[in-house]
């Protein structure tokens, strides 16, 4: 059993802290919050250990009623590994107190790369953090880019990537961020960081971002046209995309539009917090203009690299496959709507009366 300690109990942190608890190999050893707010009362309700992150905190905790395991060394003590899912810029700053106590850590999207010995995407790059002590899972939308690049690059070459983002402009509860009533060129001039990022996993992909800020919470949407090396047909990019288990390619007859349905078809679907752990490729997007690939993708930020969290501590303290740890962590997480479209197939069509 792999013991697993999140620093940072936030948006990133709890969604760690369920994936763990829901691995068969995998134990939760406690969570490190800063302050006796809301979640840390929800991660008392859960069963966690709550650690104070802030050793002069822990009065605070006592006061708030919940009780404390200790502060963060102490957890880090319990942990064969922890995940750092502190705010950007924190990680260099916890990164020599785990080095002190000889535990490895993953940090998140937001640290820049230099944090870590390796950036890592679990479809792209997992052997790359094969026993590494410390790693840095990608962004939401780092991760998205690379999930669709691995294969279009492995089955037909990949000549130049154009990306624009259209990034959300916070989670639902930062409820202080903005814009409010505007559309922002973010940054104005090019490339955003996403495409230096995704040259993290993929050193030698041609790749130009552009980003822009919009005043929704839901998630982040990617314009993509791709110039491949061949001139497959878009039914075989389709298959590709469909082929590929963190990849939903929503159908037509989903009646799905944007993301406010796709939010209520994971809510529907029983998704804890309506995650979307996968990409959403809109399949009438995909088309091709001679090598031109086009296509227009969704990304849950608050989700989508909760599987890559979980791939990494894989590949960083076991000797398991990427190709088993992807699918235990799917099948633990139930991570596949396509799957959920093929039964539908499978049944009888009703008739219907004129
Ligand atoms: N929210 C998102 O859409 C995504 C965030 N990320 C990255 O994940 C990381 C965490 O982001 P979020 O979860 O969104 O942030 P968050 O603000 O929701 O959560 C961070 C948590 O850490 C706590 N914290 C602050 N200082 C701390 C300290 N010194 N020690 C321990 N805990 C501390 C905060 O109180 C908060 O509970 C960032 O690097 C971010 O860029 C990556 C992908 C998507
Ligand atoms: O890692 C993210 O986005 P990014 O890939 O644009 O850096 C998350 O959506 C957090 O972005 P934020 O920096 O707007 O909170």
């Amino acid at each position: 059993m792999i013991h697993v300690g999140v620093n940072g109990y936030g948006t990133i942190g709890k969604r760690v802290a369920d994936a763990v608890a829901a691995q068969p190999d995998m134990t939760v050893s406690g969570v490190a919050k800063t302050r006796p707010n809301y979640e840390a009362e929800t991660a008392v309700r859960r069963g966690y250990d709550l650690y104070a992150a802030i050793d002069d905190r822990a009065d605070a905790f006592a006061d708030a009623g919940l009780d404390v395991a200790g502060g963060l060394e102490e957890l880090i003590e319990a942990s064969d590994i922890v995940v750092d899912c502190c705010p950007s810029d924190i990680g260099p700053k916890n990164r020599p107190v785990y080095e002190d106590r000889d535990t490895p850590a993953i940090f998140q999207g937001g640290e820049g790369a230099d944090i870590a010995d390796v950036s890592f995407n679990a479809r792209s790059n997992f052997e790359d953090a094969r026993d590494a002590d410390y790693v840095r899972v990608v962004s939401c939308n780092t991760t998205a880019l690379s999930r669709v690049i691995a294969p279009l690059e492995e089955e037909y070459g990949i000549e130049k990537v154009r990306v624009t983002l259209v990034r959300r402009s916070g989670d639902p509860s930062e409820t202080g961020r903005g814009p409010v009533n505007d559309v922002l060129p973010d940054p104005v001039s090019i490339p955003s960081h996403h495409g230096p990022d995704v040259n993290t996993i993929f050193p030698d992909v041609d790749i130009d971002t552009l980003a822009l800020k919009a005043p929704t919470t839901l998630m982040h949407t990617h314009s993509l046209n791709v110039t491949l090396e061949s001139e497959p047909d878009e039914s075989a990019i389709l298959d590709l995309l469909a082929d590929e288990s963190r990849i939903f390619t929503i159908p037509e007859t989903a009646d799905i539009d944007g993301a406010g349905k796709l939010k209520d078809y994971a809510l529907d679907s029983g998704r804890p917090r309506g995650d979307l752990w996968e990409n959403c490729v809109w399949a009438e997007s995909v088309g091709m203009e001679g090598p031109d690939l086009y296509l227009f993708q969704n990304v849950h930020q608050e989700s989508d690299v909760i599987p890559e969290n979980i791939d990494a501590i894989r590949a960083m303290v076991t000797d398991v496959d990427a190709a088993a740890s992807i699918d235990r962590t799917n099948e633990a997480l139930d991570v596949g709507l396509e799957s959920l479209f093929d039964a539908h197939d499978d049944r009888e069509a009703v008739p219907v009366d004129d």
